[in-house]
This record gives C-alpha cells, sequence and structure tokens, in this order.
C-alpha cells in the first residue's frame, strides 16, 4: 500500500497534519487496481448491456485510456453545468491522473463516464441510467425474496436482538455491490483464520445474514441500540449506498425504526445521477420497493408500511449534489450540515461513504474513530464491509493479527465494522 501526500478536498490546509491521501500510480495500491482492471471490466458489461453507438463506445474506450496512462481532461460544458464541485476544483485538471489522489480520480471518473455515454447532453440518451441493466437484473433475481425468509423469524425476538439482525442485515447486504462484484468474489474467511466466528449469538439473529461473516472489527451495535431505545425518537437520516440487496435491507431497518417508534420519521439521502455503478437513486427506492412489495412474508408487508410512511411524510427521500463529489464529509456544505446536525442519528452505509466519512487517506488503523470524524454533525454510526484501503478506531492487536493472516482484509470483502460517535 502507498499513499500520496495532498491537500484536504477543498485544496486548503487542514488544521492538523493529514496523512497521505490513498492513490492509484502505484501498482500495489487498490486504487491501481479499481482504474487497470475494475474499470475495463465495467466499460465491457456497460456496452453489453447498452446499445451504445460507435462514438458513445469509442469515447468510453478513450477515458479508459486516459485514465490509465494519460492527462486529466476538464469536463464538457454540459457536464461540469451539472457537477458544481467539477467546475470549481480545477486543480487536477492537465495533470497525469497518476498523480490525482483515489478519491478524486474515481469520482471524476464516474461523471465522465456518465459524459461518454451523453447522459447530460440534450438527445435519447440524457438521464438515462447506464448501470440500469445491472441494477435489474439483481433486482430481478428469484432468490432476492427467499434471501428476506430470515425476517420471518424475527416475530417474537427481544427487542434488541431483532435491533442487532436488522442492523446486521444492512451492514451484510453492503458486501452486494456490483461494482465490487465486478473483478472480487466476496470471500468470508475460512477454518482455521484466526478471525472466523459467527457475530450473531444464537437464534433468531443467527439465522439472519450476517451469520456466516467472520466477528465485527468495531462493533457498537450495543452503544446504537441503547441510542436508539433510550432516548426520545428523532429523525433518521440514511446516507444510502447501493440499490438492490443492500437497499432492500437498509429499508427493512427503516421499517422497524419506524414501526418500533425508534424513529420519527426517516429521510433517505440518494444520489443525483448515478454513481459508482449501483448507487442508489430515487428510481432505485422505488424500484426495490415495488420488488419488496410483491414478496409474501413480512417484507411485502413492511413495503406497504413503507409506502404509507412515504404517503403521510414519515419516510422522504433527499438528494444533493454533494453526494456525487469526492468532498469529505467534514466539509459539507452549510445546508445539509444544518439538516444532519438536527438528526437523532445519520446513518452511513459503506465504503465509499466510509471514505469521506473518515478522509481516504492512510491513518494509523488505531486513529480513533471520534477523532476521524470530529468534522461530521450530529450523532452518527458507520456501517461498513471493508472494500477499499482506509481503516480507523481499530486495536493494534487485531490490525496485527488480520496482517499477518489475512494480507488482504481491508479491501477483500471479508471484514466488516459498526462504528459510532453517539451523542446525548
Ligand atoms: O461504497 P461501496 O459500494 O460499499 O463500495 C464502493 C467500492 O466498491 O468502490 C470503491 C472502489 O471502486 C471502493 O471504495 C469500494 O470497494
Amino acid at each position: 500500500m502507498k499513499a500520496m501526500t495532498s491537500t484536504n478536498a477543498n485544496g486548503t490546509a487542514p488544521a492538523h497534519a493529514p496523512a497521505p491521501a490513498h492513490g492509484i500510480a502505484d501498482p500495489g495500491a487498490y486504487g491501481w487496481g479499481v482504474f487497470h482492471e475494475r474499470h475495463p471490466a465495467l466499460v465491457r458489461r456497460l456496452c453489453e448491456g447498452n446499445p451504445y453507438g460507435p462514438e458513445q463506445r469509442a469515447r468510453l474506450d478513450a477515458l479508459l485510456d486516459e485514465s490509465r496512462a494519460g492527462r486529466v481532461r476538464p469536463p464538457a460544458p454540459e457536464t461540469a453545468a451539472a457537477a458544481p464541485w467539477a467546475a470549481r476544483d480545477r486543480r487536477y485538471f492537465g495533470r497525469p491522473w497518476s498523480e490525482v489522489p483515489f478519491l478524486w480520480a474515481e469520482s471524476y471518473f464516474y461523471l465522465r463516464l456518465l459524459e461518454c455515454v451523453d447522459h447530460f447532453s440534450p438527445g435519447p440518451w440524457q438521464g438515462v441510467d447506464p448501470f440500469a441493466p445491472m441494477k435489474n437484473a439483481e433486482l430481478t433475481d428469484p432468490a432476492l425474496e427467499s434471501d428476506t425468509a430470515w425476517l420471518d423469524g424475527l416475530a417474537g425476538a427481544p427487542p434488541d436482538e431483532a435491533f442487532r439482525a436488522l442492523v446486521l442485515a444492512s451492514l451484510y447486504g453492503n458486501r452486494a455491490d456490483l461494482g465490487f462484484q465486478l473483478v472480487q468474489a466476496v470471500t468470508t474467511p475460512t477454518d482455521g483464520d484466526p478471525t472466523d466466528g459467527d457475530p450473531t449469538g444464537g437464534d433468531p439473529v443467527a439465522d439472519g445474514p450476517g451469520a456466516s461473516g467472520a466477528p465485527l472489527l468495531a462493533d457498537d451495535v450495543e452503544a446504537l441500540w441503547k441510542h436508539v431505545s433510550r432516548r426520545p425518537p428523532g429523525d433518521v437520516h440514511v446516507i444510502l449506498d447501493n440499490a438492490g440487496r443492500e437497499l432492500l435491507a437498509d429499508l427493512l431497518l427503516m421499517d422497524h425504526l419506524l414501526t418500533t417508534g425508534r424513529a420519527t420519521s426517516v429521510v433517505l439521502h440518494v444520489k443525483p445521477r448515478p454513481y459508482y455503478v449501483s448507487d442508489a437513486t430515487a428510481s432505485d427506492v422505488r424500484d426495490c420497493l415495488t420488488r419488496m412489495a410483491a414478496f409474501r412474508g413480512e417484507a411485502g408487508r413492511a413495503a406497504g408500511r413503507l409506502r404509507e410512511a412515504a404517503a403521510t411524510g414519515r419516510l422522504r427521500q433527499a438528494t444533493h449534489a454533494f453526494f456525487c463529489s469526492p468532498v469529505e464529509f467534514a466539509d459539507m456544505p452549510a445546508d445539509l450540515r444544518a439538516g444532519l446536525a438536527q438528526a437523532g442519528l445519520c446513518v452511513y452505509k459503506g465504503d465509499l461513504n466510509y471514505r469521506r466519512l473518515v478522509g481516504d487517506r492512510a491513518w494509523p488503523a488505531d486513529r480513533p474513530f471520534d477523532d476521524a470524524v470530529a468534522g461530521v454533525p450530529g450523532s452518527l454510526v458507520a456501517l461498513r464491509t471493508l472494500k477499499s484501503e482506509v481503516a480507523v478506531g481499530l486495536p493494534k492487536e487485531t490490525v496485527d493479527r488480520l496482517d499477518a493472516a489475512r494480507p488482504d482484509w481491508r479491501t477483500d470483502g471479508s471484514q466488516a465494522l459498526v462504528q459510532t460517535r453517539l451523542r446525548p
């Protein structure tokens, strides 16, 4: 792992010296593999799934070439108009992609990918989600319904156990990330691995989606339970990650919080446009609820309750241009900050949100989580399957043990964490 020295997301010197940002230049770095292996696989899938013409295909190939060996080209005017951050933040234009931090480079790649397929240009492809064929394939997977059968077993479970099962389902739903699956089979620890174990501790939770994983690297579920069960319910804001399986599990958790009175209302923060392959947009929420509504059993009933909650304003969707930018959450705009600061709880889902929450930098893994999220407002929880190099808030012994037993533990999707910073 090799990281690079850089300024923070605003290009200004931060109050304390930051760790170097993760980069994409070094073939040993995770980001290099994303640009040299994952992105070509993604472009192949897009061209199989969408009837793109020769110009769109040629532009996608040119973007691959540019981002692997060229210099960063500025966006076309209509692209810049849709992405204020890219119009403002011009510091990497004209520089070799290899000099750009991973977080910035990847976010900009997805913006330019949309430009290549005419997403921002008036015409037949304007606004079309290039990832829809991949998202649809997951949503129509016949196994999706039976994958929620564990929910029926929760009836009558002690409230804290039911809560834990739903949190773990939402957490492990983050493994089902279509971008990640392009090149990586998600693995779980095998026999003999010292990290092997059952995170769930007994029925009915043990039959849920968290049943066969490794122990959580950080497990603040109990603190989270105390937070939601002992304080007056407030608004819960979810900074969503992937559509499909992950979103389905997130919606089940939100239904639980609403029906148990542990949330007054829920706000789902979706992406304003297609991003990182499977990130959820408003139409993905709609499609997921439609699919869920056809399920027999509790998941189908949850879809009905959530639609009702949407109709009465207790389940709302929100979006912000900021969510499709590479800017860290500590530097979020004032309007978003004001909304999240008032929340009873903010749930940050997934790997990319974690990178933006703590900073995509080579922090010592034992840097306290509270310290890393000091600039982010409100009470918060990160539910993350590890799929990139950054990690904080972990005991040094855990890190040493994992480094010895499983060198790719930071990026192979086998590990997960629940980390909180909760305010009374
Ligand atoms: O945010 P998510 O969906 O959990 O993960 C996003 C992800 O697939 O994209 C990046 C590489 O492309 C990594 O940070 C991570 O593995």
